[in-house]
């Protein structure tokens, strides 16, 4: 009997399957169309791309265009690789246009699918990036693509690590782009951190297509990417602190072994209070709870915790003036790992040891808050319907599963569990000499090289030719890849094998002919083409006979995903396949998360030496250990989003602030309001609102506007004058500024002084914005340990990181103003020596270079001196064949990408 949900479903469809039928009719549309774009000539496909983009500038919308742009981008993909895009691949691309997630087996094409959501959306200019999870992987599907794009008259760019600035301006400026998820958010970091538009390497964040999303967006999400800079020294802090913590006693905190944490008591609070007053590390006046005391209270944390938590030879040993950490699993020394978060400071100042600067954090940002920059977002993968929660509550994304092409004719066998080990891989080699026997290409998955390497001996002992693939071996990946679909191949992998790993039934024929060619470069390429394409089919068929590939995985990962990852390697386009898994008890998954139940069933059932245990009961079991863990994770990933949400609209906030910056000509007006802040600031402080004139503090006033404003005015006298309040205090300071700037403005001239006051407040905002994360890090570490009231340590977090936003803001104001007021044109002396100290420097360096590149002097190149012999600006060919960077070879001086090389 059905149950009523399975009868509804029979009925109505699920949600999944209204949204498959629903594209139905844009598919069709696609298809009915694939005639007259097969009509066109190669340039008509071009021509198409012009015309479709001309129709989005005069307001028609890309969905009205989605079926022409799908049908011209099929007919490109068809002339370009020889692939013509199935109707579900089209589908995934429809859903990733409508800005969702594609679930579609592995093996069934998405570096195609992704071709179509990108030429649409390319189409308005804005430039699609794709993402990708490895270098590799974007350089292959890049080269791979390209043509795609080309045939379509669409350029594509690939960015990698190390890549040179104009390069990877241009491989942004393309319509498409192909980047790994680190480079893409480290880019994003560096352009925050540089100081014009054109320097900038990406342009908007417009849409993003993130290939192997789950991996992208889930796994790695937590781990922000950090750019750490110039260290900092604060000795004196670490060792002021650390005088000050034999004075606390047991009763004023108390101490968490396991997580190797400490809290203060009320009473210690209070105590640590006085004790920093008097020892004038919080300023008068100052509480331990201000948010300007987070620093503070972080350090005093640390230095409690390297009392009291650390021990001296048991977790770190003294040897040479320094502290080095004791790996406590192995018991051996790890020289040159450091304790983060000034943890290792407070231990070197323990030790009396020499205090290393710590290095601090200049800019980051975590993935998930990178990839919400986008207006668009979308997503692929094989195994999304796991985390299919996750995606919709953390990124707002659908998941939609589209069918396969043909029916997946894969065998996924029950797991088997042996009792150990050992049982375990004796029937591995047992099962893969079977399998082998017939003639069966086999992939083994391994959890790690240790283990990769082991079951290589295993298969040596017994005689069985294999190969490894592991990131020892990552040199040969292609040809082993290549290789392991051929009949009779065994491979072991670790899970190098997974997404991107397209392993063919009875080889890569395109490696055999290139093989061929390489044997008999003789031979006209074609024959050669059509003699090894005969033979291959032959070989792909012995290959499907004997089984297709057999995936044997060698234990369970604790996520699902890459199970299933792994699983997919077989069974691609319909292709026949096999897979299995074996596990033991003794595996890390079945003894940390194996539940008490599966083994007091796997007892009862008894089992004997050498003999698994196979039973759906006993995989539904496993699933849902798995499905524990990732929940877990999940919860941990929610939790610590929610603290970088905080952080992540500040940083928004300032990186549009530099932005604005960057773009504006003239900031005189913000600088100007900037300024009258500042003075209503010093205004409420000296004269507070509410005061009568005997209670000002017009002395510290004078002295404030001397040092902020740099000027030196009778405010004392002006308070004593009839009817003079604040407010007219404030005018006449407003008064002086502005003609004071004025008169700075004529004598360095309009244009500098506008460049000057652009540079001091980028300058000003990053020194600030810096200090500014290094002190929300210690915020973050010292909620929790506020725990003096029941309040939640979020809610704290935000609220303090809010105030000190404000008094970030209130500094930056500070500083901008001070350094205005104080910045002078040289006088004639000054403005000589700095020439004479810059002439001496560049003869300095002239000669050094000639010292260095005396008698290598190639012919052609010019030399600062003048231009190269035969120079004709109009002749191209007369300019030698000078580098971007090299001096232009008219003589300039100017390198020659600024000079004649812009005209080139
Ligand atoms: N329309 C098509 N017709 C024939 N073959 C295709 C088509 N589209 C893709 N393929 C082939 O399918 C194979 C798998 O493609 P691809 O690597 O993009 O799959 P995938 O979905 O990314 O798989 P995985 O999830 O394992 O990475 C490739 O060999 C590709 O050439």
């Amino acid at each position: 009997m059905l149950g009523i949900g399975t009868v509804a479903k029979k009925i109505f469809g699920t949600p999944n399957d209204r949204k498959i039928k629903a594209t139905r009719p844009l598919v069709e549309k696609i298809n009915a169309l694939e005639p007259e774009f097969e009509a066109l000539s190669d340039e008509g496909l071009i021509e198409k791309t012009q015309e479709f983009k001309k129709r989005i500038e005069e307001g028609e919308s890309l969905d009205s265009l989605l079926p022409e742009a799908f049908a011209n981008c099929r007919e490109g993909a068809r002339r370009a690789l020889g692939l013509r895009a199935f109707d579900v691949q089209l589908m995934g691309g429809i859903f990733l246009h409508q800005g969702n997630i594609s679930e579609m087996k592995t093996g069934e094409g998405k570096t195609l699918v992704a071709t179509f959501p990108a030429y649409l959306n390319a189409l308005t200019g804005k430039g699609v990036h794709i993402v990708t999870v490895n270098d590799y992987l974007a350089r292959r599907d890049a080269e791979w693509m390209s043509k795609v794009y080309g045939a379509l008259g669409m350029t594509t760019g690939v960015v990698y690590p190390q890549q040179p600035e104009d390069e990877k301006k241009a491989a942004y400026g393309s319509d498409v782009t192909y980047a790994t998820n680190n480079e893409l958010g480290f880019d994003y970091l560096r352009d925050n951190m540089k100081s014009s538009l054109e320097e900038m390497s990406q342009r908007e964040h417009y849409f993003a297509i993130v290939d192997e999303v789950d991996s992208i967006l889930i796994d790695e999400a937590r781990t922000p990417l950090i750019i750490s800079g110039p260290a900092q020294d604060r000795s004196d802090l670490y060792v002021g602190i650390d005088k000050l913590i034999p004075e606390l006693t047991d009763d004023h905190y108390s101490l968490d072994e396991k997580t190797r944490n400490v809290t203060f008591t009320d009473d210690g609070n209070e105590f640590l209070e006085d004790l920093l007053h008097s020892r004038g590390l919080l300023e008068e006046g100052q509480s331990l709870y201000d948010p300007e005391s987070t620093t503070i209270v972080h350090h005093v944390n640390q230095g409690l915790r390297a009392h009291k938590l650390f021990q001296k030879d048991k977790d770190y040993i003294v040897r040479d003036g320094e502290v080095v950490l004791i790996d406590e699993f192995t018991g051996r020394m790890m020289p040159g790992r450091r304790l983060s978060d000034g943890l290792h400071q407070a231990i070197e100042a323990k030790e009396g040891c020499n205090i290393q600067p710590e290095n601090v954090t200049l800019a980051s940002v975590t993935f998930q808050n990178y990839f919400r920059l986008y207006d668009k977002l979308s997503g692929m993968t094989g195994t999304a319907a796991t985390e299919a929660e996750e995606f919709a509550e953390i990124y707002g994304l659908g998941v939609v599963e589209v069918p396969t092409n043909k029916p997946i004719a894969r065998l996924d066998e029950d797991d088997a569990v042996y009792r150990t080990t050992k049982e375990k891989f004796d029937a591995i080699v047992e099962t893969i000499n079977e399998a082998h026997e017939k003639g069966q290409p086999i992939l083994v998955g391994t959890t790690s090289i240790e283990k990769s390497e082991l079951l290589s001996q295993l298969l040596t002992q017994a005689g069985i030719k294999h190969n490894v693939l592991n990131a020892r071996q990552h040199e040969q990946e292609a040809q082993i890849v290549a290789d392991a679909g051929k009949l009779g191949a065994v491979t072991i992998a670790t899970n190098m094998a997974g997404r991107g790993t397209d392993i063919k039934l009875g080889g890569n024929v395109d490696f055999k002919i290139m093989e061929a060619l390489e044997a008999n470069p003789e031979a006209d390429p074609e024959d050669v083409r059509e003699k090894i394409e005969a033979e291959h089919a032959a070989d792909e068929e012995a290959v499907k006979q004997a089984g297709g590939l057999f995936v044997l995985a060698t234990e369970r990962h604790e996520s699902r995903r890459i199970d299933n990852q792994l699983r997919g390697r077989s069974g691609r386009q319909g292709d026949p396949g096999r897979s299995a898994f074996f596990l033991s008890l003794e595996d890390d998954l079945m003894r940390i998360f194996g539940s008490e139940r599966l083994e007091k069933v796997l007892s009862t059932l008894g089992m004997k030496e050498g003999e698994a245990i196979i039973h759906p009961w006993v995989n539904k079991s496993l699933e849902r250990a798995q499905a524990k863990v990732e929940g877990r994770n999940f919860d941990i990933r929610k939790q610590l989003l929610k603290f970088d949400d905080v952080m992540n609209e500040q940083r928004k906030v300032i990186f549009k602030q530099r932005l604005d910056i960057m773009k504006a000509d003239d900031l005189s007006e913000i600088v100007r309001d900037m300024r009258g802040e500042v003075i209503d600031d010093l205004i409420d402080t000296y004269m507070p609102p509410k005061t009568y004139a005997d209670q000002w503090d017009t002395e510290g006033l004078y002295a404030a506007v001397i040092e902020q404003l740099n000027l030196d005015l009778p405010v004392m006298a002006w308070a004593e004058e009839e009817g003079v309040d604040d407010d007219e205090i404030a005018d006449r300071l407003d008064k002086a500024a502005d003609e004071m700037m004025e008169q700075k403005t004529d004598a360095f001239g309009p244009e500098n002084m506008r460049a000057i006051e652009k540079q001091i407040l980028l300058q000003t905002i990053d020194a600030k914005w810096r200090e500014h994360l290094l002190t929300l890090e210690h915020l973050r570490s010292v909620v929790g340990f506020r725990g003096y009231a029941q309040r939640d340590p979020l809610n704290e977090y935000k609220n303090e990181a809010f105030q000190l936003f404000e008094t970030m803001l209130d500094s930056l104001r500070q500083d901008v103003t001070q350094k205005l007021a104080q910045i002078r044109p040289m006088t004639e002396e000054e403005q000589k020596a700095m020439m004479q100290e810059i002439a001496d420097q560049r003869s300095a360096m002239e000669d050094a270079a000639k010292a260095k590149h005396a008698g290598a002097a190639a012919a052609g190149a010019a030399t600062a001196a003048g231009a190269v012999e035969g120079f004709d600006e109009n002749d191209p060919s007369t300019w030698g064949n000078p580098g971007r960077n090299q001096p232009c070879p008219c003589g300039s001086g100017q390198k020659f990408k600024h000079c004649h090389g812009r005209l080139a």
